[in-house]
């Protein structure tokens, strides 16, 4: 493991000592320039991804720790396999080792957005304001974010609820390139998304939503633990399906648990996408399966007995096992991944468990 120190750092930015942000990375990380002003006061933990010979150099002033692919192993040992390896779901290696209430993960092509007035975009800042502030997962507020300075609940919403509900998950989105399936890409190679909506929603229990690695955040000690990027590389069928099979567990048990999960603001620049032939190779049994996927998780009820993220992941992983296993034995496999990953997050945080 590598480790860096910042220079200098400005004046006292929220949550900087409870919060990391992680990177994965197979290629270099010149994009932190464009987000130093908001990334330099945080820790960076950096996944470094593929052949561990090569070098990915830091941008000087920044604070950080960088895992290569020997480090995973040395650290995990045989439960490095569930890690996946030339593949962004490495980024999960970052929420087992940080040791913070809060993570924020961003891709190294997405950088920083320019708002309607062509303001620069803080993410980070807005995925705090979002963490910081309740979510509303049983009513729905027709005036959005009811937290948000300006709005407020609105005629008939229940005041029993107003209080909202903790919010787990911070799901950023993204200007230019959006974040579609191959097969959207292939029909629309050239479609941007140039529109800016400006709001937030929280996502309301019982719905689920396609959650995008790219532009994320979360509060570890609320969800961490079921925050898998789950076995998507390329040995395995179903790749790029890492942050949509976090998204849909995370729900469920946000869901079970009254943790609410928000989308919307903040924006990144999303600057390329895979090409989309190499992305159809890698989808297609995902989109195959995606379809017995989502509904395995709209039938999933979780027993009042599993009153902790933990035990109700342990308990899903069993629901895997027993109803998804029929699909494919893919997800058996899955199913014991999801059990070391927990077998993991326990070895390496002792007192989170
Ligand atoms: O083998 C690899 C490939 C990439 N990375 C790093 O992961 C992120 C994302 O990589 P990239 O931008 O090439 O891929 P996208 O298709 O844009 O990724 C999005 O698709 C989702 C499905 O996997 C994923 O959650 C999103 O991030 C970059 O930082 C690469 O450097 C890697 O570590 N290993
Ligand atoms: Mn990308």
């Amino acid at each position: 493991m590598a480790a860096g120190s910042s220079s200098s750092v400005p004046s006292d930015p929220l949550l900087r000592d409870e919060l990391d942000i992680v990177i994965p990375t197979a290629r270099n990380l010149d994009f932190l320039e464009a987000w130093r002003p908001f990334f330099q006061p945080y820790h960076l933990i950096i996944v470094q991804d593929g052949d561990s010979k090569n070098t990915i150099s830091v941008p000087g002033g920044f604070d950080y720790e960088l895992y290569d692919r020997n480090d995973i192993d040395r650290i995990l040992g045989p439960r490095a396999a569930r890690i996946s390896f030339k593949d962004s779901a490495c980024r999960c290696f970052g929420y087992l080792v940080s040791k913070k209430k809060y993570i924020f993960t961003v891709d190294d092509d997405c950088f920083v957005a320019k708002d309607p007035s062509g303001k620069q975009i803080n993410a980070l800042e807005q995925h705090i304001r979002n963490l910081l502030t309740p979510s509303t997962p049983f009513f729905f507020n027709t005036l959005y974010d009811p937290y948000r300075l300006g709005a407020d609940f609105v005629r008939g919403y229940p005041f029993s609820l107003r209080e909202g509900s903790p919010t787990a998950v911070s799901h950023g989105l993204w200007l230019n390139v959006p974040d579609y399936d191959a097969p959207t890409q292939l029909v629309k190679p050239n479609e941007r998304n140039t529109r800016y909506v400006d709001a937030v929603l929280t996502v309301p229990k019982g719905a689920f939503f396609p959650m995008s690695g790219m532009n994320l955040a979360f509060n570890r000690e609320l969800i961490g633990q079921a925050m898998y990027f789950g076995l998507t590389d390329d040995s395995q069928p179903n790749v790029r399906y890492d942050d949509m099979w976090a998204a849909w567990c995370v729900k469920v048990i946000c869901d079970h648990m009254g943790f609410g999960v928000k989308t919307g603001l903040p924006y990144i620049w999303n600057s390329k996408a895979r090409t989309p032939l190499v992305n159809l190779r890698k989808e297609h049994e995902g989109i195959y399966w995606q379809e017995d996927i989502v509904r395995f998780f709209q039938s999933v009820t979780l027993s009042k007995t599993s009153v902790t993220v933990q035990e109700c992941y342990i308990e899903l992983s069993q629901q895997v096992r027993e109803k998804l296993g029929k699909v494919d034995a893919y997800f058996i496999k899955l199913a014991d991944a999801m059990m070391t990953w927990i077998e993991a997050w326990n070895e390496l945080n002792p007192s989170e468990n």
